[in-house]
């Protein structure tokens, strides 16, 4: 479904990633980490279609994606929560939720009702600003945004980043929610180890701008957690 292989991807002059292979099974949960700076959003990003390829392939849902833009991933069935969320702040939450219905060949102008009903507090705020949200709700907002176009992979960078507890289990359940009943493919970037574990099916594990272990979530041992997780 997502499969990269010999991927090199470069800011300008210094490289990031370095000959990275990774495969990500369709209907899959799974959990890329590792520490900060070893390439996790740069991977994501690359993913998406927001960096250029320097070198090596890039296939998501049969398609060959190395040259294809960042506009083309909705029409491929990506969702994307970027860290951070990146909401927009002067735009209602309606407004924010409306944004992707614009994207080409999408006819439907209506946001799909499942979407309040995965995440209520949106429909309550319709008509607040983006800016105005605690960070709780504007990350239910960004995943609730990356749902409009009913995706099948959903890609996520670090959902739980100053989040209160009680969002964070909202959000997990929502994520095995989309996985168990709408057979979604969830590819989640996460530090924290119990979220990771709780979601998560399958792990990559990345250093230094590689992925240097994968398999399920169960084999994540306490040694490579020592050895490429803790600070
Ligand atoms: N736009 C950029 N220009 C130049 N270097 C960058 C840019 N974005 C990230 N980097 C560098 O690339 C490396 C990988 O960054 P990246 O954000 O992908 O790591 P990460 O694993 O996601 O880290 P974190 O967990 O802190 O988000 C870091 O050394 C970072 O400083």
């Amino acid at each position: 479904m997502i499969e990269l292989k010999n991927v090199n991807q470069k800011y300008g002059g210094t490289q990031i990633l370095w000959d990275l292979d990774l495969n990500i099974k369709k209907g899959s949960r799974t959990c890329i980490m590792g520490r900060n700076g070893v390439g996790k959003t740069t991977l994501l990003k690359t993913i998406m279609g927001m960096l250029p390829i320097s070198s090596g392939s890039l296939i998501i849902n049969d398609k060959d994606c190395v040259k294809a833009s960042v506009e083309a991933r909705p029409e491929l069935g990506i969702g994307y929560v970027p860290q951070g969320r990146h909401i927009f702040p002067q735009l209602t939450v309606e407004e924010n939720l409306k944004i992707s219905l614009n994207c080409k060949r999408q006819t439907s102008k209506t946001i799909p009702e499942h979407i309040y009903e995965l995440f209520p507090v949106l429909k309550e705020m319709l008509h607040r600003r983006g800016g105005d949200l605690s960070g709780g709700q504007q990350q239910q907002l960004a995943i609730g945004r990356a749902l409009v176009l009913n995706p099948n992979i959903l890609i996520l960078d670090e959902p739980n980043e100053g989040i209160q507890p009680n969002i964070v289990q909202l959000i997990r359940d929502v994520l095995l929610k989309l996985n168990k009943e709408h057979g979604m493919t969830i590819v989640l970037v996460e530090q924290k180890l119990p979220f990771a574990r709780a979601v998560g099916q399958e792990f990559h594990l990345m250093e230094k701008g590689s992925v240097i272990a994968s398999g399920p979530m169960a084999e994540l041992t306490d040694e490579l957690v020592g050895m490429y997780l803790a600070v």
